[in-house]
């Protein structure tokens, strides 16, 4: 039996989410082909590769927004295909999303911002409740509680990723996915948003999965990187996961397509770009 199976003094173990044999296609393209990946229990999973490879469509698929041509993506042992309307609400409680450009209510006041899952999650939570964890959350982000009055557009783009972050974390989900969450900071911003995500899993056993082009990044806060390549440019037979091993192996991985990737070098590319007019 594998490190990762669920044992009798240990049910939690396990892998939290299962691929098995996944594609998607839009409008007969195929996007992802036959992606298989177990990603266990507390594991932070980056996923890198070139611009259209598929990254924010495999990313949609394991949380169920993306429903695949073929194969299963299954989440604590359950189907997803298979769950019916609670359920599927049930399993979104599970997962907090950061988005790319934050996706705050612009509207609302940062306090509302966060607090607003949990409300909507439990409509009986009493407000001293409500108070206690909105602050927690956003001070274990480092921001302070003057910003709670306040509304997104008065904060700068870092504060808001962190408002962001402490919207995804207020219910304590078992999954939380990154899309691109350094992208458009200074590179300090960036390094304090690295530092929140290893906090986060220092502070609980959360599973996540990163979607990123910051190399920095998937080194930093990962424990494993998968690459995807462009499906259009392999061959049938050929793997569209061209990379999936610790980041430490990423610098000299036998694939080329890989570390040029890594080292940002164009190789080919220009040639290819050219030669597609
Ligand atoms: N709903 C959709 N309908 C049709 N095509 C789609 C849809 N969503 C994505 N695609 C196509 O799937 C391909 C992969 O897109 P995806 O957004 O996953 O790429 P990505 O690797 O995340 O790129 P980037 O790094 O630029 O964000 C692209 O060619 C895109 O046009």
């Amino acid at each position: 039996m594998s490190d990762n199976q669920p044992t009798a003094t240990n049910p939690s173990n396990g892998n939290l989410i299962e691929v098995d044999d996944v594609s998607v296609g839009f409008d007969g393209q195929w996007v992802l082909r036959d992606i298989n990946l177990h990603i266990p229990r507390g594991q932070t999973l980056a996923i890198i590769g070139e611009s259209g490879c598929g990254k924010t469509v495999f990313m949609k698929t394991l949380v169920g927004l993306v429903t695949p041509s073929s194969g299963t993506v299954q989440f604590d042992h359950q189907d997803l295909a298979k769950m019916n309307g609670s359920e599927l609400a049930k399993f979104r409680r599970r997962i907090g999303f950061v988005f790319q450009n934050a996706a705050l209510f612009d509207s609302m006041s940062i306090f509302d911002n966060v607090a607003f899952p949990l409300r909507q999650s439990d409509r009986s939570v009493k407000e001293s409740e409500v108070k206690e964890r909105v602050m927690q959350h956003l001070s274990e982000v480092g921001l302070p509680s003057d910003v709670t009055r306040k509304r997104p557009a008065e904060l700068s783009g870092g504060m808001r990723k962190r408002v962001g972050l402490a919207r995804a974390l207020i219910l304590r989900p078992e999954l939380v996915v990154y899309d691109e969450p350094t992208t458009g900071l200074d590179p300090i911003m960036s390094d304090v948003i690295n530092e929140l995500i290893l906090d986060t899993r220092r502070r609980y056993p959360v599973t996540s999965v990163v979607v990123t082009h910051d190399m920095h990044t998937a080194r930093k806060v990962s424990d494993r990187v998968l690459m995807f390549f462009p499906r259009r440019r392999l061959d049938p037979h050929e793997s569209q996961v061209i990379f999936d091993g610790p980041p430490s192996d990423l610098e000299h991985a036998e694939e080329r397509r890989v570390r040029q990737f890594v080292r940002g070098e164009a190789g080919d590319r220009i040639r290819e770009l050219a030669s597609q007019g």
